[in-house]
């Protein structure tokens, strides 16, 4: 007896439209029968409604059916739910479809099945099932079909979407003119970019990836070796985390972190920025403040050496203390609560040497500086971890395009030559050659100070790798996935609205997360 096989590796893949429908050019160029592919596809999505449904009490299942392919995978479902007992109503209100579409649509309707016109009648239906549009959908849904969609979201029912909630634009994730809300969406073969995009999470209910055996050598074919778009996924964010140690480590071998942040205003951050650093497990930690906050930051954080540092007249950093190199570290965090009057050290910070992550008021001291020239001539890497409002104030150049966050990460990237991690619900990060996003997080975290944590915890994991030469990149994925997963489990145990920054750094213990220092789970 042979299991089927999980094929993990294909679910960091992400994909666009064109790539999506090149790579189903492919599989048909080789032999395989359009019909015969929308037979196993439909077949697997119908098992996994199934596994939805079989608990719940449903007299009848509604079943939209669009012009295109998504149309006939919603026919091929409701023949096999109609053949399993199950009462359908079939609502299409297209006049022309695809050929193949409008041969499924003939043989239902030799079943005895009537095709409804008339959206009212889904309106008894306990489940709907959204076949209307998958990834042909261009152009925005509009007069009756968006008056459709429109009751639809307007009746709350449980709606199970096939391939995409329609209406929502493969790549972009936006909503064209209107779409689906669904429960339950079933993307098919690959993960496409809307399924990472912060746009289209309101729409897209519960995801699952529906794998259909695309054999691996027509994905590489199309998506290359290193895929430009790559989802975070469990094993590949631990896969960089610096475990286990060597028996013969020491604390220089673990990574000398600066954090650079605080002010009188903003004392907390430089907390929340030193425990993110903490868990990260650094092996050295400074933490520059203004100094007469130095007493309070001892007191938070014992293992840390406290910079206290001159102060301006208003309480932020005016300098680092004399004789003080920034030489001797290994990585530098910096911006957390500095206020825009710590500009100076910024500036003598970005003139250096040492990797470097820069967040909050370091982003808009930057952008003060030319963001773009000033970045690119850095020698050594630079992540920037700007929330869509500082990303406007780095690149107004690229305002625009922040509706589509994915591409938009990639073109900071590579104008600024940085590592550009852009926050939201979705963080995407964007590299020299790859985005990678992540697709699980928590609304819990959208509060004051998380992104203190994120900083800490990713200086520590820089200052970590840059000795043992990990590509920073990987580590940056790491931390946001490791925040993340932080932030699920606290919402978990104290729900979402208990979450706060504090709570946050008790939750970033790994083997709260499941992991273990062997780095297995
Ligand atoms: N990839 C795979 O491997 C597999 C893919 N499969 C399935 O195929 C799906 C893609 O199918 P697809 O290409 O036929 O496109 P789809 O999304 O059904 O709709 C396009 C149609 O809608 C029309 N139309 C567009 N906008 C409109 C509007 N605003 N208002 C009105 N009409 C509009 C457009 O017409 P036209 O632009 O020509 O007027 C066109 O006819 C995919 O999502 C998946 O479910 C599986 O079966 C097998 C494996
Ligand atoms: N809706 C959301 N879902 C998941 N994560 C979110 C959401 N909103 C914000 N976050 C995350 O919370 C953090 C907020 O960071 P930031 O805006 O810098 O806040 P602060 O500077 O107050 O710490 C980021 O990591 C961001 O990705
Ligand atoms: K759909």
């Amino acid at each position: 007896m042979f299991n089927r096989k999980n094929r993990t590796e294909i679910q960091h893949f992400v994909v666009t439209a064109k790539q999506m429908q090149a790579i189903e050019t492919r599989l048909f160029d080789a032999g395989m029968p359009v019909a015969a592919l929308m037979e196993k596809v439909a077949g697997r999505i119908t098992q996994r409604i199934l596994s939805k449904i079989e608990s719940i009490p449903v007299t009848s299942i509604g079943v939209i059916v669009g012009p295109g392919h998504n149309g006939g995978d919603a026919l091929v479902v409701a023949r096999e739910l109609h053949f399993l007992g199950y009462s359908l109503v079939v609502y299409c209100p297209f006049s022309k479809q695809k050929e193949l579409t409008q041969s499924h649509l003939k043989y239902i309707t030799s079943l005895g099945i009537l095709i409804n016109l008339n959206i009212e009648s889904l309106q008894n239906c306990d489940v709907i099932i959204d076949g209307m549009f998958g990834f042909g959908l261009e152009r925005p849904i509009t007069d009756e079909l968006a008056e459709a969609v429109n009751q639809i979201n307007a009746w709350k029912k449980r709606v199970l979407s096939i391939d995409l909630p329609s209406g929502i634009h493969t790549d972009t994730g936006e909503v064209l003119g209107t779409a689906i809300n669904a429960t339950d969406t079933f993307c098919l073969g690959l993960w496409k970019l809307a399924f990472l995009q912060d746009s289209a999470l309101d729409y897209l209910g519960n995801v699952e990836l529906i794998d259909f055996d695309i054999p691996l050598a027509d994905i590489q074919a199309i998506l290359g070796k290193n895929p430009e778009f790559r989802r975070i996924t469990k094993e590949n964010a631990i896969a960089d985390l610096p475990l286990p140690r060597p028996l013969t480590s020491h604390k220089y071998k673990n990574g000398n972190l600066l954090i650079v942040a605080g002010s009188h205003r903003y004392t907390g951050a430089a907390i929340l920025a030193g425990l993110g650093a903490r868990a990260s497990g650094v092996g050295m930690l400074s933490i520059a403040v203004p100094k007469s906050i130095k007493p309070l930051l001892s007191s938070q954080l014992p293992e840390a050496l406290i910079v206290g540092c001159p102060e301006t007249e208003d309480g932020a950093i005016l300098d680092f203390p004399s004789h003080f190199s920034l030489d001797q570290f290994d990585a530098i965090a910096c911006g957390p609560g500095l206020t825009q009057s710590a500009s100076t050290i910024v500036q003598m910070i970005l003139d250096g040497n040492q990797p470097l992550i820069l967040d909050a008021d370091g982003l808009n001291i930057l952008a003060q500086l030319d963001p773009i020239s000033t970045l690119s001539q850095r020698q050594a890497a630079t992540v920037i971890t700007p929330h869509p409002g500082e990303f406007k104030r780095l690149f107004p150049d690229l305002v625009e395009e922040l509706k589509n966050r994915i591409l938009v990460t990639q073109k900071a990237a590579q104008q600024s030559q940085s590592i550009v991690l852009l926050k939201g619900a979705r963080v995407c990060i964007g590299t020299e050659n790859t985005v990678w996003m992540n697709p699980e997080s928590t609304p819990a975290l959208a509060r004051g100070g998380s992104g203190d944590v994120l900083t800490g915890l990713l200086g520590g994991l820089l200052a970590a790798v840059v000795l043992n030469q990990t590509p920073i990149d990987a580590i940056v994925k790491t931390a946001v996935w490791w925040h993340a997963q932080a932030g699920i489990k606290a919402a978990k145990d104290k729900t979402e609205l208990g979450v706060d920054a504090f709570t946050l750094t008790q939750y970033l213990n790994l083997l709260q997360l499941g992991l273990n220092s062997n780095n297995h789970n």
